[in-house]
């Protein structure tokens, strides 16, 4: 059975000022870099052969760290980027006018295809998610990936894996450096494919992690 470890990476300072990131990108803050140090050591402990990362900078400061303490060499794949949130980008949430707060919550209120203007639709976040999780599958016999990757990235692949449409409302929070689990596996009561093992632990993490109302 294949096991595939998901992290979102530490917090940043754009998370903290709750700036729309996307695909733009902001540093991680001490908190962050102390989050990060603590998901390695929980990795460390999970037998991680391959570290697969977004090639943004807060994704990939995150995965140099975990790969410092598994062992492993890093492979970037951009199909893990953050959601392109197009023209706001860089916002601040709390500047948004109410045209600019529609655009946003339209990404996850139930609405198909809804999307920022010159931004992706969380079906086309989804689907570059599956083809990146699915290749994983390619990996020697044995392998136990962990990829790093972003919040509405990660939470459009968990929640699909388990039925729910890309465009769904959101209802799993993953916080930063949280660690989830999927597996691809056949057994006579789960479905066969892809099942969701653990999703947003934080466990490790001896700080409070930013919830969505904090950033
Ligand atoms: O600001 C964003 O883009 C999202 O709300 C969270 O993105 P992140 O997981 O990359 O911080």
């Amino acid at each position: 059975m294949l096991q595939v470890y998901l992290v979102r990476h530490g917090e940043t300072q754009w998370n903290a000022e709750r700036r729309i990131q996307g695909q733009s990108d902001s540093a991680l803050t001490e908190n962050g870099e102390r989050q990060a140090w603590q998901v390695a050591e929980r990795a460390r402990t999970l037998g991680i052969t391959h570290i697969i990362s977004s090639d943004l900078g807060r994704t990939r400061r995150t995965a140099e760290i975990i790969a410092e303490a598994c062992g492993c060499e890093i492979i970037f794949d951009a199909r893990l980027r953050e959601l392109n949130m197009g023209v706001l980008e860089r916002r601040k949430m709390d500047t948004l006018t109410e045209e600019e707060e529609g655009w946003r919550r339209r990404l996850v209120d139930g609405t198909p295809d809804g999307r920022i203007p010159e931004g992706e639709s969380m079906l086309e976040l989804s689907n570059r998610m599956h083809e990146a999780l699915n290749a994983c599958r390619e990996l020697p016999a044995g392998s136990r990936p962990l990829l790093v990757s972003h919040g509405m990235a990660l939470g459009g692949l968990v929640s699909t894996i388990l039925g729910l449409p890309a465009w769904a409302e959101r209802r799993l929070r993953l916080r930063n450096c949280s660690i989830s689990r999927v597996d691809y596996q056949q057994s006579p009561w789960l479905a066969s494919g892809w099942v969701v093992e653990t999703a947003g632990d934080i466990s490790h993490l001896d700080a409070p992690a930013l919830d969505e109302i904090q950033r």
